[in-house]
């Protein structure tokens, strides 16, 4: 578990954040669905494979235009995403919908390849404890590794994103210095990433940290080629969303119904679900072109499968009270008119 006690002290915050300065978020967000990959690939339950097609068929229908469909790993690990080959072969793709697949090695990346993907994910850790878990080697290795599948993906005319996972805390090694994030980001960057998303694996991050971590990794990357990837486990997604479109990053991973976790990472809760960040988003008057009455459906109808009750306060508190997307939007904006 995370170890707080690896903290010597706590020290004052010597430049308190303010939350009242929204101008700087950016007047559109891209959202990443991360929910039929991170979200599924925890699940104990093996999901079958025409529940994942037509769970990632909703989401497109919803209007959403980055999803994250199921990873190319070893079955031996993730069992849950062991029909990633079935699921990208019957994947009825819609024209303008990304369908990105994280790779975690070569034979990972040509298997994908084989089934067309455009786009692969490569997942370094920022720290030792969680890339020896995950990937089975050091954070050198995995650099090294995934240097081989970006350069090939690159070569193959691929887009390759990058991802930083622990970028605040890891289960295992405690607190992360944002140096070493900046730098695993730089590299990354280097090698032909068009952008890296910072995951708070397991949502230990607040405001506070995730504006350290920023304005460090912000020193070697620009806003545009950063995405925002956070878990809820303290209940600190948003706000810590908040934090990180002040600086004008514009690219924010989600999972549908806030499913999610990490097998390696014990304890971390569900990603933050994406009907709430819809919904955060139409209040602060950035539209999504995503239609928040077909998600929650959507995020009903994952939840409804799975037996479980859905991880989005907004799907909870709306329910059935809406049946029209422009009702639903009229009450997340009644604070910016
Ligand atoms: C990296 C490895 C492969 C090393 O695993 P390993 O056991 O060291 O690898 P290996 O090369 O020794 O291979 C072992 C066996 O797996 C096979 N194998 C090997 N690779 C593949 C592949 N790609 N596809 C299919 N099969 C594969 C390989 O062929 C072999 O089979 P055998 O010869 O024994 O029959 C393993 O540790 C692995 O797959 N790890 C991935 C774990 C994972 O998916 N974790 C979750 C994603 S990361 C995450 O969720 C965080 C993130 C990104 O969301 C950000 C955040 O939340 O903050």
């Amino acid at each position: 578990m995370y170890s707080f006690a690896k903290y010597k002290c706590i020290k004052a915050i010597s430049r308190p954040y303010m939350l009242r300065n929204v101008s700087k978020v950016a007047s559109e967000i891209r959202i990443y669905e991360v929910g039929p990959r991170d979200g599924l690939q925890n699940e104990s339950k093996f999901v079958p494979t025409d529940i994942k097609l037509e769970l990632i068929n909703r989401l497109a229908a919803a209007g959403i235009k980055d999803i994250e469909s199921t990873s190319f790993v070893s079955p031996k690990w993730i069992k849950q995403m062991s029909d990633s080959v079935d699921v990208m072969k019957n994947l009825k793709r819609v024209p303008g919908v990304n369908y990105p697949v994280p790779v975690p090695n070569l034979k990972g990346y040509y298997i994908a390849k084989e089934c067309n993907v455009e786009e692969v994910a490569i997942f370094p850790a920022g720290s030792e404890g969680f890339s020896q878990k995950n990937l089975n080697c050091s954070v050198k290795e995995s650099l090294q590794r995934f240097k081989e599948v970006a350069v090939q993906a690159v070569r193959d005319g691929l887009r390759v994103r990058g991802y930083v996972s622990c970028v605040v805390g890891c289960p295992y090694d405690g607190p992360i210095s944002p140096k070493v994030i900046a730098k695993i980001t730089e590299e990354l960057l280097d090698m032909g990433c068009y952008e890296v998303s910072l995951g708070d694996t397991i949502g230990v991050g607040t405001a506070g940290s995730i504006q350290r971590l920023l304005r460090e990794v912000l020193q070697v990357a620009s806003p545009d080629k950063l995405a925002l990837h956070f878990h809820d486990t303290y209940g600190q997604g948003l706000s810590n969303l908040l934090a990180g479109l002040e600086f004008g990053i514009k690219t924010v991973d989600s999972s549908i119904s806030g499913l999610g976790g990490c097998p390696y990472a014990r304890g971390a809760s569900g990603n933050l679900a994406t009907e709430d960040l819809v919904y955060f988003l139409y209040g602060l008057g950035v539209n999504t072109n995503i239609d928040l009455v077909q998600l929650i459906e959507t995020g009903r109808y994952i939840s409804n499968f799975l037996g479980k009750p859905t991880e989005s306060k907004v799907n909870r508190a709306l329910g059935d009270r809406f049946k029209s997307h422009n009702d639903i939007v009229k009450v997340a904006a009644c604070d910016v008119n």
